[in-house]
């Protein structure tokens, strides 16, 4: 039945989707907006997959509402006038860069000219700011992420701000257990959790509104950084490295800004370092790699792009424990960096490991069939095909056993493990079948027989967490079935052809068509 909700002006219409509930929504009157992307007049919109969003206005708005909900209300406490305020700030930055560059870079008529002191190098003037996001578990972090993107990129100035996935639990616009950077050139709807920031085109096909996104990704392979927080690291240095190398190629980029998303792990004082004394060893470890440091040599560590800004959503104590860190940071870091509190809106809300493992499966679905949404039914056609077992190598990104040092007596120090990346021995059946349903993240080396066969030769055909530095992630795969008496594995791809890679890693990551 069909309904008309009226919404007054600075006010968001809230709600939360069950299971199995759907909603068409069509603006009718006046304008709105969800997580930043402006709503179309009279176009309906199916929200779906256990959604829990706001449809804000700052005019006051009417809507048409078909179909029922968990939860409806609306409400006048809403965090989006902070929201803007911080828009504006960081536009008001990009538009600084963006005159930066172009008063410094060479001109068509002297293309060899550099900036002076800055051989070989980019402007620092020219970097927008670089903002990273913490907070509790559902605290909204993924929401003002993609708030302040849409924003940007809803300017009509040409943005291509970066966002920067360091959640593994959601993988943004990839399956779960990757860490991404992608470039955004326009605003992302969200009419379902799944594909809340698109969907990429190495999908097969660019699903929803989205224009076909090229993520920069690597496996992680596991939900949270505390699984095994040494491959995490490596894996966080590298991305920051291959932004590093794209935004010094992109001034476009340069001047649009990064936003970092995080996991909650992030919040958690304890999580990422076996030292206890060492505090939010995650958020140090992010800042300090995030740094530019894979800008040229030429440039000064002082002058390097780095996260400027550090949002920290509505909880008073980890605000002030940040505070507390600025001045444990390297001089040149902490000098620059404005930490700022930002309210916490009262529809963020809870959710249990039930519903994200949901959420996951169906974004590692969505992934490979294509998902029927009210923007376009795309549907795609994934590949079962069966390989020989001996034309993979197949590697385990394992949990970090590694006991605290606390845990050692007295006057034991600890012999450090580098292996964190076990070779599947297909000889042993009951390995062979932890690999039935796992999700494969398909890793193709530059250097291939170089790694592989060094690595074969000294641990026995394991790996060190180093060696994903250089991995590029190439594809996904579903292990379907394994015959082990034919030494065969069955798996799903996401479209036919030949397999970009016979090298995988995989982690706790499974899915099954139920
Ligand atoms: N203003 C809002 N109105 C309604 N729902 C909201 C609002 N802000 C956030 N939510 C919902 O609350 C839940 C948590 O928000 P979000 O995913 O942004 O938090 P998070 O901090 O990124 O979570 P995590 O800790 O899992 O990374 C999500 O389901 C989101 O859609």
């Amino acid at each position: 039945m069909s309904r008309v909700v009226t919404v007054p002006a600075l006010n968001e219409f809230r709600l939360e989707l069950d299971v199995s509930q759907e909603l068409s929504v069509r603006l009718v009157e006046g304008r709105a907006e969800v997580n930043g992307f402006e709503l179309s007049l009279n176009k309906w919109s199916t929200l779906k997959d256990e959604l829990r969003c706001s449809i804000y206005t700052w005019t006051g708005c009417k809507l048409e509402v078909n179909g029922s909900s968990l939860v409806e209300y609306t409400s006048n406490e809403t965090p989006l006038i902070s929201y803007l305020n911080l828009h504006l700030a960081f536009e008001q930055q990009r538009i600084r860069a963006r005159n930066a560059h172009s008063q410094h870079a060479p001109s068509p008529e002297k293309p060899n000219e550099r900036l002076p002191g800055y051989a070989n190098a980019v402007d620092p003037a020219s970097s927008a700011y670089r903002v990273m996001v913490i907070g509790q578990e559902d605290s909204g972090k993924s929401t003002l992420s993609k708030t302040l993107l849409n924003y940007a990129a809803r300017t009509g100035k040409g943005w291509t701000p970066i966002f920067v996935n360091l959640d593994p639990s959601d993988g943004g616009p990839l399956p779960p257990g990757t860490l991404s950077a992608t470039a955004y050139s326009t605003s992302t709807q969200t009419t379902s959790p799944i594909n809340a920031f698109g969907s990429s085109s190495t999908s097969g096909a660019a699903l929803d509104n989205s224009a076909a996104l090229i993520p920069q990704a690597l496996p992680y392979a596991h939900a949270s950084p505390a699984r095994n927080p040494k491959v995490y690291k490596v894996l966080a240095e590298a991305l920051a490295r291959r932004l590093d190398m794209r935004l010094e190629r992109d001034a476009k980029a340069r001047s649009s800004g990064v936003f970092i998303d995080t996991p909650a792990a992030f919040s958690s004082p304890n999580v990422g370092s076996d030292d206890k004394s060492s505090k939010y060893d995650l958020i140090k470890h992010a800042l300090h790699v995030f740094n530019g440091g894979g800008f040229p040599r030429s440039m000064s560590t002082a002058d390097n792009p780095q996260v400027d800004v550090l949002l920290v959503i509505g909880h008073e104590k980890l605000y002030i424990e940040m505070q507390r860190l600025q001045s444990s940071l390297d001089a040149s870091l902490a000098q620059k960096l404005k930490i700022l509190k930002v309210p916490k809106s009262g529809g963020a809300v809870e959710t249990d490991d039930a519903y994200r493992s949901r959420i996951q499966a169906g974004q590692i679905k969505s992934f490979f069939y294509g998902s029927m949404s009210n923007l376009s039914d795309e549907q795609l056609s994934p590949q079962s095909m069966t390989i020989k077992i001996d034309n993979l190598k197949v590697f385990k990104i394992t949990e970090d056993k590694v006991a605290p040092s606390s845990a050692l007596p007295i006057g034991a120090s600890r012999v450090l493990e580098n292996t964190q990346l076990e070779r599947v021995n297909f000889e042993s059946s009951s390995q062979l079948l932890t690999l039935v349903h796992s999700l494969l993240y398909l890793v193709k080396w530059p250097d291939a027989n170089d790694v592989l066969n060094k690595h074969a030769k000294e641990f026995e055909g394991d790996l060190d967490s180093k060696d994903l530095i250089r991995a590029d992630l190439v594809g996904f795969l579903i292990v379907t079935a394994i015959d082990s008496t034919k030494r065969t594995i069955t798996v799903l791809a996401p479209s036919p052809g030949r397999l970009p890679s016979l090298n995988a890693v995989f982690g706790s990551f499974e899915w099954q068509d139920t």
